[in-house]
């Protein structure tokens, strides 16, 4: 590489230049990162709120400006669209003030190589959406390119083309498999139905991807071996099948692009790649990890990689921490010659001292979970921002309902009102919101699930959580909420009320419906959804003129044109569904209602891609008509009866700043928020043996037992298995926690139930520090006679 500015002219450009550079400046670590020899590959290991995306994007940066790279030879990749999307508008935003710069101060060496930058062009995204995107543009003249399917849309054919004849004959489940696969379920029970056979072997064949599952060895593994047998065929059945219609879902689109890559059929994308720096690599899969060596191979690219062990929290993914952990072992042996540094980033510019205090005595806390972190240990996390005085808080009620009343009160308090004050250590502090333009966007609540719902259990109706009762508090003081995966998309009020009106329209009075094979849950639900279709146009919602929902819908049950013009021979589905919408205001203005009715038009649109009609009505086709609408009643509405159509919050880039979020914690991977609430106990009123998995397993997770079955099979195996499956969901559990603790900026506050807060409570909870080995450091030997009735050590203050 030839260079052209001088890489000791890089950082002092940069503060000259970049105005939040001038101020805060790279620490010595970041600095190391950013001036580590290009051609030597690098791996940061970063705690959290260390500075990493920047370290990241100022690398990429002195690639260009210092290396002599031109952007477009730049592969940046990271998790999420949402990191993605910051990644890239860093690297403009930056970039162009830099290039700006030295196009009018630099050498001529510099401005002739300046000449040839544009900022736009790094390679930028997941690494996914880069796959789609090479396989796409950048591939061989001489290949395809494939079309990606949505979840549901590949789930159906896996069912179709893949399990039908071969695991799954005439309505049965072939019994070997069904014993097998019990293995792999949430309760250990075998799939009964073809929706439960489709939801345990979705995971299972996607690790066959992810993992690089040697299928021959998979198929003469000691136990189940008809089994597996039955499955192999089913899988190759469903690949073949993809295969001759040109076809991928997201697990095969990796293992695509590496086949191609491997077989030099990329060339055209890796001949001008000269530099691969990947983020959150903690959370990388086996064939990932096989991508990215493999790219660093053909092109000798510069290579970084970044991430925290500590934070990798997609296991279920095929996520494999250890491959971040060894990740300089690793590449040296598959890329002979090579010795990769490590640097360390451990100063935190986040949180307060009381909030890494905090998490720093939470990821030290059991020390059974050493082994399982970086060899040797990355150094305490330092904080690097004053203390505001506010200790880390706990709010513990005896009911959700309380517990919900309360922090809605705080809630308003903090953003509403004057703020709240607490006992900090050096007297009272206010919680307030910021002066400038502070709003309920500045908080989240984070929780292992945000169902706002727990499903009924033996004919008991669903149980309200506390998401439902903190939405219902905050509602009642008109503040609203944004948690679109609070409820499953069919039981949303005003879905059920379209896809009714969509029913009624296509099928009036269920004619054809009726006549159909379908199973009885989604038959259940599509009269759910037609009864709320009727309740709710018999309240004559708006727009009544000129013609209000009943009309519109009783016109088009009957293919009567609204104008003089004759019925078109064909109608897309979709098309119907956005002409409802002018009765459906929630899913047209409201940010929750899009994410729900994008979810909606996503299912049509992605049925189009294997349903025999295309998602298309068709009239005076003689038979045709009749069997356009069976398929779509069997393509599209049965799966949102069945709920198969997963929503996707990500299609809303920002949420409104009035708006309370709730979000799983994997969903607040990377972010940060200046109040973070974090449910740590609502759910639990006793040693409940059925939500033990949620705080203290008693046994392995589904997906740590599918690892260990497969582990003979996998090149990973055994390095997995170093830690038993009941560490590796014990240690989850703790990275889980770790994550939610470290998104924090000024506030952190648990919640949850009393109970788990008594003295001799028996409710075991990692995330109320409880250690593997039964002791409980909250709670300190006392002296007197009578035990305290609350634990004597609750580093919290308790409001
Ligand atoms: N040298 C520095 N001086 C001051 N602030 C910094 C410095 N480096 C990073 N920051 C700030 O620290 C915060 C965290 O940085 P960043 O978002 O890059 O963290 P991260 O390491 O990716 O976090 P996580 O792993 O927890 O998601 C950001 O607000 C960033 O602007």
């Amino acid at each position: 590489m030839q260079t052209v500015l001088p890489l000791n002219d890089f950082i002092p450009t940069l503060r000259k230049v970049i105005p939040r550079f001038a101020s805060h400046p790279p620490d010595p670590q970041q600095e190391q990162c950013v001036h580590h020899a290009a051609d030597v590959p690098l791996q940061i290991v970063a705690g959290p709120g260390s500075g990493k995306t920047t370290v990241l994007v100022l690398r990429a940066l002195r690639l260009v400006l210092v290396d002599g790279l031109l952007p477009e030879q730049i592969l940046l990749t990271t998790f999420t669209n949402k990191a993605a999307d910051e990644i890239r508008t860093r690297l403009i935003e930056w970039g162009f003030l830099l290039v700006d710069y030295l196009r009018a101060h630099g050498s001529s060496t510099l401005k002739a190589h300046l000449a040839k930058v544009d900022v736009n062009r790094f390679l930028t995204g997941t690494l996914d959406s880069i796959c789609e995107d090479v396989l796409r543009r950048l591939r061989a003249p001489t290949d395809t390119a494939p079309v990606l399917l949505e979840g549901f849309a590949a789930n159906t054919l896996m069912h179709r083309r893949g399990l039908t004849g071969t695991v799954y004959n005439g309505g049965t489940i072939a019994p070997d498999v069904a014993a097998y696969l019990s293995g792999f379920t949430f309760d250990r029970a075998s799939p009964t139905n073809v929706a439960e056979l489709v939801k345990t072997v979705r995971p299972l064949f996607d690790r066959f991807s992810h993992d690089v599952i040697d299928l021959q060895q998979f198929r003469t593994l000691a136990t189940h071996t008809s089994a597996r047998d039955l499955l192999k065929s089913g899988y190759e059945a469903y690949v073949q099948n993809l295969r001759a219609d040109n076809r991928l879902d997201f697990a095969l689109l990796e293992k695509e692009f590496l086949d191609r890559l491997s077989a030099n059929r990329l060339d055209r994308f890796t001949d001008g790649l000269r530099a691969v720096l990947v983020d959150e690599y903690q959370d990388t899969n086996l064939l990932q990890e096989s991508i990215y060596f493999q790219l660093f191979r053909k092109c000798t690219a510069s290579f970084t990689v970044v991430g925290d062990d500590d934070q990798s929290l997609y296991r279920f993914r095929g996520a494999t921490v250890e491959l971040f952990r060894d990740f300089r072992n690793r590449l040296a042996s598959a890329v002979p010659g090579t010795n990769a540094q490590r640097i360390d980033l451990f100063l935190n510019y986040r949180s307060t001292p009381e909030i890494v205090t905090f998490f720093n005595s939470f990821i030290d806390n059991d020390p059974d979970f050493r082994p399982a972190r970086v060899t040797p240990p990355k150094p305490t996390i330092q904080a690097r921002l004053p203390s505001k005085g506010a200790p880390v808080l706990g709010m513990f009620r005896d009911t959700a309902e309380t517990l919900a009343a309360d922090l809605a009160s705080l809630l308003n308090d903090v953003f509403r009102g004057n703020g709240r004050v607490v006992q900090g250590q050096a007297g009272p502090v206010a919680i307030t919101r910021d002066p400038n333009g502070g709003d309920f966007g500045d908080a989240v609540l984070l929780a292992h699930s945000v169902n706002e719902y727990q499903a009924g259990f033996k004919g008991n109706p669903p149980r309200p959580r506390l998401p439902c009762f903190l939405r219902q508090e905050l509602v009642s003081r008109n503040i609203h909420v944004f948690n679109p995966r609070g409820q499953a998309l069919r039981d949303i009020p005003d879905i059920q009320q379209l896809i009714g009106a969509m029913l009624e329209c296509l099928d009036p009075a269920g004619t054809v419906q009726t006549s159909m094979l379908l199973r009885l849950e989604t038959k259940q639900h599509l009269t759910t959804f037609r009864n709320a279709y009727a309740q709710y146009a018999a309240t004559t919602p708006h727009p009544t003129n000129p013609r209000g929902l009943s009309a519109f819908v009783t016109a088009w049950g009957s293919r009567q044109p609204q104008s003089t013009a004759t019925w078109p021979r064909e109608w897309p589905i979709l098309e119907l569904c956005f002409k409802l919408l002018s009765w459906f205001p929630r899913l047209r203005d409201d940010p929750e209602g899009q994410v729900h009715l994008e979810a909606v038009s996503r299912a049509i649109s992605q049925s189009a891609t294997f349903s025999p009609y295309k998602s298309l009505v068709l009239f005076g086709s003689g038979p045709h008509d009749r069997r356009s609408v069976e398929s779509a009643l069997r393509d599209i509405f049965a799966p949102l009866a069945e709920s198969l159509i997963d929503v996707d919050e990500e299609i809303m880039p920002a949420v409104p700043r009035d708006r309370f979020s709730m979000m799983t914690i994997h969903q607040a991977k990377g972010l940060e928020y200046p109040l973070v609430i974090v449910d740590v106990a609502s759910d639990f009123k006793k040693d409940h043996h059925k939500n033990r998995f949620k705080r203290f397993p008693d046994q392995p997770s589904n997906v740590a037992e599918m690892e260990d079955d497969l582990a003979s099979a996998c090149m990973v195996g055994s390095l997995r298995q170093q830690r038993t499956a009941l560490q590796r969901t014990y240690e989850d559990l703790i990275r889980l926690y770790y994550v939610a603790y470290s998104r924090p900026q000024s506030v952190l506050l648990l919640v949850g139930l009393n109970p788990c807060l008594r003295y001799s409570t028996t409710i075991h909870n990692i995330a109320t520090f409880w250690r593997r080995d039964g002791s409980w450091p909250w709670a300190a030997p006392y002296s007197s006679r009578k035990p305290p009735g609350m634990a004597n050590a609750i580093p919290l203050e308790l409001i």
